[in-house]
Order: C-alpha cells, then sequence, then structure tokens
C-alpha cells in the first residue's frame, strides 16, 4: 500500500513519502522494521520523540509526530495531536476489520459488559468476540494480553486477524488510558456504552473531570458519525454522558430503570439469580438473569443494549440475556466452607465496585458478610480511604490485606486503607488472610474476596524488581476451605 493513499484518505500530508510503500506501523522504536510508519509521542515515562533518529535508521520511511519534532530522512507527519493522526493512518492499513465494532467505557463493568455483548451475539448467531482485561475471546479460544486496552499497533492487528478469522462482531473495553492514549481507535465503532463513573485511576488523571473528559471521548470522537451510544441512565453521570453523545448526534439507547431503549421495570433477587422484567424496544418480558447481584443486570442489560443498537432482535436478546454465562473473577463463587459459608471472588478495586458487590451478596446473607481485600500499589491513592470507608459501612467483618503492593510499602497502603476502616482487622499476607476470612465464617455468613478476582499473581516490586508471584483467590480460597475448622 502506498503512504499517499492511507494518508490522503484521513486527511493527511505524506510529504516526501508519498510514493512509498508501507510494510506496517511501529510506536516502539526497536519495534521499527524497513519501510514502516513510526509514531513519536511524548510518554508518561520517556518522549518518544527521542527515538525518531533511531527508527529512522531503522528504517522506517515516515515520522507521525508534533509539527515542532524534529524528523531528518523520513517524511515527516506532522499533527498536533500525533496519537489521533496515527490511529487514523494505521487504521487504513490494518484492513479488514469486522463489520461491527461496538466499545465500552465506565469505571465499573466494562470487562463483565463486553463479555456480555460477546455471549448475546454468539446466542443470536453471530460470530463474536470481545477484548478487554481478561484478554481477547474469539469463537474458538481466549487469549491472556495482560493490559486492557494493548496499544494502537497491537490493537488494530488484532482486528484484522479477528475479521480474517471470520468474526464479524467485535465488542472492546475502552479504559480512560486507552481513550487518553488514542489507542483503541481508528476504525469505524458503530456503537460506544457508558456504564458508570466513580473514584479510579486520580493518580493519572488530574481530577474526575478529566477523568469524565477522557471517557466522553468515546462519544465525541471515537464512535463514527451516526453511531449508537448506550447509556446506563442510573448513574449520576448518566445525565452528562446523554448530553455529550446528544451533542455529537449520536443515536441514544438509554438502559436502566430510567432507560428508554431497555428499560428495567422490577427485579426480586432469588437463590441463583434473578427475576427481571424488562422493556426492550417495546417488547416486555420476565426473564430470568441466572447471576446474582444488582451490578450484573446493568452490565447484561448495557450488552443488551448494545446488541439492540446494531440490529439484534429483542426476543432474541431477551432469550440470549436469560443464558448468560458468569464472567470469569466477577461475583464468582469458588468454594463453600466446611460450616457452609460460599466463598464469593470478585474484582472489585473501587469504592463503588466493593459496594457493588457486597450490596450484590447482602440478600443472600443470614448471618455475616466478611469481606477480604486491599488495594493496589503504584495507582490511585486517594481511593484507598473511601474503599475502607464503604467496606466497613457495608461488611459486618473487614479483613485489609494485600493486592499487588508493586513499588510501594504494602504495610503503607494497608494503613491508608485502614484509615477508612479503623476496626478492620490487619492481615498483610494475603493466604493467610483468606484463610482467616474462611476460618471466621460460620453458618449464614458468605466471605468476599475483593480485588483481584481472575488476576493470577501478586505483583511486587517495580522496575527491574518486579516480580508477579503466582496467585489466584479461586484456587487458595479453595484450599482454604478444604482445610476446614472454625477460628
Ligand atoms: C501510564 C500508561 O498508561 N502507560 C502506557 C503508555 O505509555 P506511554 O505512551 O506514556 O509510554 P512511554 O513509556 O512514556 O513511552 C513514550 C513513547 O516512546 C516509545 N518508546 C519508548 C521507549 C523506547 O525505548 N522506545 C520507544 O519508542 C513508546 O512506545 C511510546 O510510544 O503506552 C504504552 C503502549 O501503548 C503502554 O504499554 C503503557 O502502559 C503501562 C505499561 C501501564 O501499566 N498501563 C496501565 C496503567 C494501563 O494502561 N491500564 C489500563 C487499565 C485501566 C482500567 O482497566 O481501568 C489499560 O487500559 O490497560
Ligand atoms: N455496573 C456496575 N456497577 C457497579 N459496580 C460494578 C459494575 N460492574 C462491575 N462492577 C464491579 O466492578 C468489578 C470489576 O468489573 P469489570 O471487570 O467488569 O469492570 P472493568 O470496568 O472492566 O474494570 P477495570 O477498570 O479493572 O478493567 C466487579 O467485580 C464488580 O465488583
Ligand atoms: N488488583 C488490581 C486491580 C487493578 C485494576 C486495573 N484495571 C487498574 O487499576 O489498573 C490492582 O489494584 O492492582
Ligand atoms: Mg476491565
Amino acid at each position: 500500500m502506498k503512504l499517499a493513499a492511507l494518508a490522503e484518505a484521513v486527511g493527511l500530508d505524506a510529504g516526501s513519502a508519498a510514493g512509498a510503500e508501507v510494510t506496517g506501523f511501529a510506536i516502539d522504536h526497536r519495534k521499527v522494521a524497513p519501510g514502516n510508519v513510526f509514531g513519536a509521542f511524548q510518554g508518561a515515562v520517556v518522549n518518544g520523540e527521542d527515538f525518531i533518529p533511531a527508527a529512522v535508521s531503522g528504517g522506517a520511511i515516515a515520522v507521525v509526530a508534533r509539527p515542532e519534532a524534529k524528523v531528518e530522512g523520513a517524511a515527516h507527519i506532522a499533527d498536533p495531536v500525533p496519537r489521533r493522526a496515527f490511529a487514523r493512518l494505521a487504521a487504513q492499513f490494518f484492513q479488514p476489520v469486522p463489520g461491527t465494532v461496538v466499545a465500552v467505557t465506565g469505571t465499573n463493568g466494562k470487562t463483565s459488559t463486553v463479555e456480555m455483548t460477546r455471549q448475546v451475539w454468539r446466542m443470536c448467531g453471530e460470530r463474536a468476540a470481545s477484548i478487554g482485561t481478561l484478554g481477547v475471546t474469539t469463537p474458538d479460544e481466549s487469549v491472556v494480553t495482560g493490559l486492557t486496552t494493548p496499544d494502537i499497533v497491537t490493537f488494530l492487528s488484532n482486528m484484522t486477524g479477528l475479521a480474517r478469522e471470520g468474526v464479524t462482531h467485535v465488542a472492546y473495553e475502552a479504559s480512560s488510558h486507552g481513550l487518553s492514549q488514542y489507542r483503541n481507535e481508528g476504525l469505524p465503532v458503530a456503537a460506544g456504552a457508558f456504564t458508570n463513573l466513580s473514584r479510579d485511576h486520580l493518580d493519572y488523571h488530574a481530577g474526575m473531570e478529566d477523568y469524565f473528559a477522557a471517557k466522553m471521548r468515546l462519544f465525541t470522537e471515537v464512535v463514527e458519525d451516526g453511531g449508537a451510544a448506550v447509556i446506563w441512565a442510573d448513574d449520576a453521570w448518566s445525565g452528562r454522558a446523554m448530553e455529550e453523545a446528544g451533542t455529537r448526534g449520536l443515536r441514544l439507547f438509554t438502559v436502566g430503570e430510567r432507560g428508554e431503549a431497555v428499560r428495567l421495570l422490577s427485579h426480586t433477587p432469588g437463590h441463583l439469580g434473578q427475576e427481571l422484567e424488562v422493556e426492550i424496544a417495546g417488547l416486555r418480558k420476565t426473564i430470568m438473569l441466572p447471576l446474582i447481584g444488582a451490578y450484573q443486570v446493568a452490565n447484561a442489560l448495557v450488552a443488551a443494549g448494545l446488541v439492540l443498537a446494531t440490529g439484534g432482535e429483542p426476543a432474541r436478546i431477551l432469550d440470549a440475556v436469560a443464558r448468560l454465562q458468569p464472567v470469569r473473577g466477577r461475583l464468582e463463587r469458588a468454594a463453600i466452607t466446611a460450616a457452609g459459608a460460599p466463598v464469593y471472588v470478585d474484582y472489585a478495586h473501587t469504592a463503588d465496585a466493593l459496594g457493588a458487590a457486597i450490596e450484590a451478596l447482602r440478600p443472600h446473607v443470614e448471618h455475616r458478610l466478611i469481606v477480604v481485600f486491599g488495594a493496589g500499589g503504584d495507582r490511585d491513592q486517594g481511593k484507598r480511604f473511601d474503599m475502607g470507608q464503604m467496606a466497613s459501612a457495608k461488611a459486618d467483618l473487614v479483613i485489609v490485606t494485600d493486592d499487588n503492593p508493586r513499588g510501594e510499602d504494602p504495610a503503607r497502603i494497608r494503613k491508608m486503607v485502614l484509615e477508612g476502616a479503623p476496626r478492620a482487622r490487619e492481615i498483610g499476607d494475603r493466604r493467610e488472610a483468606i484463610a482467616a476470612a474462611i476460618a471466621a465464617a460460620g453458618k449464614g455468613d458468605i466471605v468476599l474476596i475483593a480485588g483481584k478476582g481472575h488476576e493470577q499473581g501478586q505483583i511486587v516490586g517495580s522496575g527491574s524488581d518486579m516480580r508477579v508471584l503466582p496467585f489466584d483467590d479461586v484456587t487458595v480460597a479453595r484450599e482454604c476451605a478444604a482445610m476446614g475448622g472454625n477460628e
């Protein structure tokens, strides 16, 4: 493919490299191959512009960079927002892509929603995939990727790979990091969904407004013209999200008790799931959702909204929602203790999520709800106090432990959590904390182990000292439950 053709399609000037043949795209100079276009971006750690000479010696024919960057020996495709220009240009190269692509943003519920969207599509007969924290899940396999949102080159090449495998429908997770770094876009996105907004990632974003603005790029820039916005209507930020989508002229699909496209009329928690009365595009039906917790209703219905917005049939969508399978590490029932107390593992790692996970279990608790959790190191510190406070307000026994301390002193992280939960027990070692919770649980109690969900390791140290110690909450819960005994 000639660079001129790719550039013209997105209104960029290929300059001296117009006639050159493009062989690929790279954002890391170490990955540049002859004939590649290099994206030089100012990053959080280093300035990619410093690697322009190395990229050119590696064979880059053109460099997408700010107008003020210095490029010699290759064409300079100058743009004040180089990450965006690069995404648009690269998307011209990575073809074909699946015909129906949707994205989900929000503080909590993205992974669950993309996974449920994939399931609903599959049950409606489509070849569907999802991309997010759990990796890439296709009709044939599931591949763990490590990051929720990969870099733009990996993202677009994954999309092309999926299209070549015959996947026609993809739901992907658009994190605020991914959105603010233009890591997941360029290709036509038919619909975007917003689940909710609450405090997280304020180590990276300047404040809640900045965090919200990053998420809103999904509606203001990423979704294609004439596309749809699916919005959970019952969140404090929903009104503003609707305004943003409305200003852009997107087709609005609101979901929830206040939703119009997908309205939740009632939900009654049962032992193994919940009865939902739902109205979707005028069709009213009562279904059994085979999952517990109000938050899973929200995610299931936003998934239904996405399928509806991309042409799904209401009756088939509701049948599919009634057959949804649990999402790994989201209120996953891991074990039953010797005393008969169920143990759940959940990925709640914000105060809001912790509240939602505890509330999900509350209707099933006869006696006490025991929660074990910690907070991640080298991440938003302000959420720690809030998480402590939420847990102590809503649970009966709180045990504060470690969760990926990374480069921080774990005792200091726990102290910050404990400031919000002064009556909590502190047990740093996560296995011991889980064992203590399980030993303390009697008949009628429920244990919730929060924060790690599907994660397979405890991340300790940073930089060259970083290690991932194998750790799986579900396995540890089972081992501790099998040991039996009360404290
Ligand atoms: C803070 C952050 O998000 N950093 C991400 C970001 O880095 P950056 O652009 O700021 O990169 P940088 O390291 O400063 O480098 C700047 C540029 O120079 C280039 N470079 C760098 C070094 C070199 O030798 N040569 C070179 O060319 C880099 O490729 C980059 O383009 O872009 C990189 C490539 O796209 C990401 O791998 C990296 O994620 C790091 C590893 C990370 O830990 N990110 C986490 C916080 C994250 O993004 N998490 C969210 C989940 C959040 C949620 O679920 O809510 C996610 O979406 O995964
Ligand atoms: N709709 C929701 N409302 C409130 N809390 C939720 C909702 N959905 C999920 N949660 C909570 O958030 C946790 C994480 O859910 P999920 O993995 O789907 O979210 P995510 O947005 O992908 O998270 P991450 O930002 O880490 O990728 C769940 O385990 C649950 O505790
Ligand atoms: N157990 C985890 C959850 C992190 C979720 C991730 N999406 C993020 O905040 O980047 C931690 O705090 O380390
Ligand atoms: Mg996720």
